[in-house]
């Protein structure tokens, strides 16, 4: 396996599928366009399957979790225990993605990449890597090791090959991490050319002295780490998260793999754009479920020039804004797919 898989070119999307999908929809008994997005979305999944008829009935969760030493500096308002105690949720079914999961039946899989207090007893069901109890603090030092964030990368990339051996139509990459979103905007600083300030937000629920708190302890990183701002994997080494790395390496799997992803909330989204970074060729292949209420998420999407389905003021993550917007996917499908056209329902078509 090449080191680097990470920089191998994506598939790509099937145009000819996509053009039989796009003539289809102009043969439905409707006014053309009168679908709006559905029609492109459907005709999206038509070339990212390779078929003109998609669907996406059997769409597969996984959820990447992991702690953050930064969490020491009192940027999030809630423990690090949480991260674990969550995973126990996610299992038992309680959590709000367990919920949409088994609403979808969908396939929820949950990885502990490194969690800062251990679980126990056991979980049933959980995968755990031992990536390391938590990254390091990345006001002092870089978050990862090369080995942690290899490793993390390719957590995410053996999801994807599980998902594509179980016959999943759509993946969904969705996180865990108290301090994740401090991580999310130290690398979307790093990443973008906007103003912290604007990338900065309450995450779980910081009032305006947190925020403020928080984005000091961002700034302070971004200068000991920002020098690389040209290497995005030295940016997500130093300043990301095991789950922030493993979903880099999901999306860039599902694109080299052909399976289309649906990005979820604000730190899936700088997942994302540091994937993009990484290997501009995987961008084909995600497809935006929301703009969520974290402030930095409307400027992460912009640079990714994505266009969510969804604004609902969500600021879960877990991959809820995702699982949220997979029967809009599936509805977009099943009126591409099972709609008559216009001879078959002898209905008259506009004089062209
Ligand atoms: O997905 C989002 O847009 C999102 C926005 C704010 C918070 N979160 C979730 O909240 C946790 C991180 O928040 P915090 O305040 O601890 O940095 C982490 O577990 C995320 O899943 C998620
Ligand atoms: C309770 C709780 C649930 C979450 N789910 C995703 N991030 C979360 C953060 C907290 C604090």
């Amino acid at each position: 396996m090449n080191p680097n898989w990470w920089q191998n070119p994506a598939r790509t999307p099937d145009a000819a599928a996509g053009e039989r999908a796009r003539a289809r929809q102009q043969q439905l008994t409707k006014p053309r366009g009168s679908l709006g997005r559905l029609e492109q979305l459907a005709i999206d999944l038509a070339a990212l399957q390779g078929r003109e008829r998609p669907g996406v009935e059997a769409p597969w969760i996984a959820i990447f979790a992991g702690d953050h030493g930064v969490a020491a500096e009192g940027v999030s308002p809630y423990p690090q225990a949480v991260t674990g105690q969550m995973l126990r949720n996610f299992a038992a079914g309680g959590a709000a993605i367990a919920v949409l999961a088994r609403q979808l039946g969908a396939e929820l899989e949950l990885i502990d990449l490194g969690c800062a207090v251990p679980l126990d007893p056991p979980i049933a069901g959980l995968r755990q890597l031992h990536l390391g109890p938590g990254t390091a603090n990345f006001v002092e030092a870089p978050a990862m090791t090369e080995a942690q964030l290899h490793g993390a990368l390719e957590a995410g990339r053996d999801s994807v090959t599980r998902a594509l051996a179980a016959g999943a139509q759509l993946y969904i990459g969705g996180e865990m991490g108290i301090a994740n979103t401090t991580a999310a905007s130290a690398l979307a600083c790093a990443l973008l050319d906007c103003p912290l300030a604007a990338l900065v937000g309450p995450g779980t629920g910081l009032d305006a002295a947190g925020v403020a708190r928080k984005a000091t302890v961002i700034e302070r990183a971004v200068a000991l780490h920002g020098g690389h701002a040209g290497e995005p994997l030295e940016l997500l080494r130093r300043l990301g998260g095991f789950e922030i790395a493993a979903l880099a390496g999901a999306y860039l799997a599902c694109a080299q793999q052909g399976l289309a992803a649906l990005v979820d909330g604000f730190i899936c989204s700088v997942a994302a754009l540091l994937a993009v970074r990484l290997n501009p060729s995987c961008r084909d292949w995600l497809l935006f479920a929301h703009r969520g209420a974290e402030p930095g998420h409307r400027h992460v999407l912009e640079a990714l020039a994505a266009e969510p389905l969804l604004e609902l003021g969500l600021r879960l993550g877990e991959g809820s804004g995702a699982a949220l917007a997979v029967p809009l996917l599936q509805l977009a499908c099943r009126l591409h797919g099972e709609m008559a056209t216009f001879a078959e329902a002898a209905v008259a078509d506009a004089g062209r």
